[in-house]
């Protein structure tokens, strides 16, 4: 019966993805306070399931359609079917257990887990050698990889290594490849006297036909989705802070394993200064990792940190004078990168999963608060004053 059973939902399921109908999130935001989804974004990630290019398995189709009917119908609504009637009750079930979800909950769950599930049918395939792999299109971002250790570094130390829209979408792509190559440590890192100075403000410069209301749109899918990678990634992930390191490039610091600074760096997340809000999870890991009247000091006031007192609050893991910075920090991650792989991941998973969809609910806020951010007075004429050279932190 049971195996009766699987065969009838595993066809029944190679037919989801055909359908919008039957398609939706692995994470649950529960109805809090979760970012708005407009109809139009729910559309769009109902027209994205039928392209993506790898079968996602039968559990997340399942997902996708209980959000889907949740997100249409509301909670379910249908009698039970009879126990014999396997591909019905599945579906059922699978519906039911969603309980008094609200339509907008589960149209968020649906739209963020097809936007994971794009990002993931976009890498390329498990197990490439990390030698053969292809390198990002621009040379902003240089990955490599050696002695166990895949290392990606921000590379534009001209403009402080300032994040563009297309080293966003290279350093999302090049951790996809990283957590499925064959390394066993990750680094993020810069070229030049800057660890990265965030967000490249002249993202904001060129504004799409749909104008603000769009471009901030854009701007929360992808800071949400490039957050996420973070999030998910499964091996050891290590920041090597070579300097400066400013808005984004700190935030996402708590949701790394590792921070390694030279006593050079500082830590600055100017968004009041700005007309922004905290955004990679720092509303949530800094609070819980330095308490919240320091958190509250850098996020809400803009205080930069030394690498010492980043070091004295949690943040920094340990500081190294910047003569030896490189040779000391290298050594170290070599060899780290002998011990067992396996149980290294597997450490870290019982480390960072208790707390995983926590942080996609927190990830989902941040951007929606931003969204609304973004197309205020404050934050443009905060942009203007910079973009005119009339403002710098
Ligand atoms: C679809 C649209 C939205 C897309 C966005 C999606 C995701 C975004 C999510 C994150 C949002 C915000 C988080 C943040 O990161 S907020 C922090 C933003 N960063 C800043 O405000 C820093 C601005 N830079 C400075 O204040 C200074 O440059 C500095 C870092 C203090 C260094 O000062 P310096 O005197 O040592 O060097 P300077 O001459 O100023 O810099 C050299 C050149 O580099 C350019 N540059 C530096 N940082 C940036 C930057 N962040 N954006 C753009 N350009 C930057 C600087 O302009 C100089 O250029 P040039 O030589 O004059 O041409």
């Amino acid at each position: 019966m049971a195996g009766l059973a699987g065969r009838l939902a595993r066809r029944w399921c190679s037919g989801l993805l055909r359908s919008p109908l039957q398609v939706p999130a692995l994470g649950l935001h529960m109805g809090g306070p979760a970012m708005r989804t407009s109809q139009k974004d729910f559309n769009n990630a109902v027209n994205q399931v039928k392209l993506l290019k790898e079968d996602p398995g039968n559990e997340v189709k399942l997902k996708l359609y209980a959000l889907y009917k949740q997100a249409t119908e509301g909670p379910c609504n249908v009698p039970k079917p009879g126990v014999l009637d396997f591909i019905n009750k599945t579906k059922w079930d699978a519906w039911n257990a969603l309980g008094s979800l609200s339509k907008e909950a589960a149209r968020q769950n649906y739209v963020d887990l097809v936007s994971r599930l794009s990002a993931s049918s976009e890498s390329p395939s498990p197990e490439a050698p990390a030698a053969d792999r292809k390198q990002p299109e621009s040379d902003t971002l240089v990955v490599t990889s050696e002695d166990g250790i895949t290392t990606i570094r921000l590379n534009r130390p001209t403009k402080k290594n300032a994040l563009t829209n297309q080293m966003y979408h290279d350093i999302m792509a090049a951790l996809q490849a990283a957590s499925k190559d064959e390394s066993v440590i990750t680094v993020l890192t810069g070229s030049g006297d800057y660890y990265c100075s965030g967000n490249d403000l002249t993202n904001f410069a060129s504004v799409p036909p749909g104008g603000l209301e769009e471009m901030a749109r854009r701007g929360a899918v992808l800071l949400r989705d490039f957050v996420n990678c973070f999030i998910d990634f499964p091996k050891p992930l290590v920041a090597v802070v070579n300097g400066p390191a400013v808005g984004i490039s700190v935030t996402v610091l708590g949701l790394f394993d590792v921070v390694y600074a030279t006593d050079r760096a500082t830590f600055h997340t100017p968004f009041s200064h700005l007309g922004q809000s905290p955004e990679g999870c720092s509303s949530y890991t800094f609070p819980k990792i330095m308490g919240s009247s320091k958190a509250a000091e850098m996020l809400i006031f803009g205080k930069k940190l030394t690498a010492q007192e980043a070091c004295a609050q949690g943040l920094v893991t340990e500081v190294f004078p910047d003569g030896t910075f490189q040779k000391e920090v290298w050594a170290r991650l070599k060899a780290y990168s002998k011990l067992p792989p396996n149980t290294m991941r597997i450490s870290k998973q019982i480390i960072r999963n208790r707390e995983r969809e926590t942080l996609h609910t927190v990830n989902a806020e941040e951007c929606r608060v931003l969204r609304e951010r973004w197309q205020s007075d404050e934050c443009m004429n905060a942009i203007a004053s910079f973009l005119s050279r009339k403002a710098k932190l």
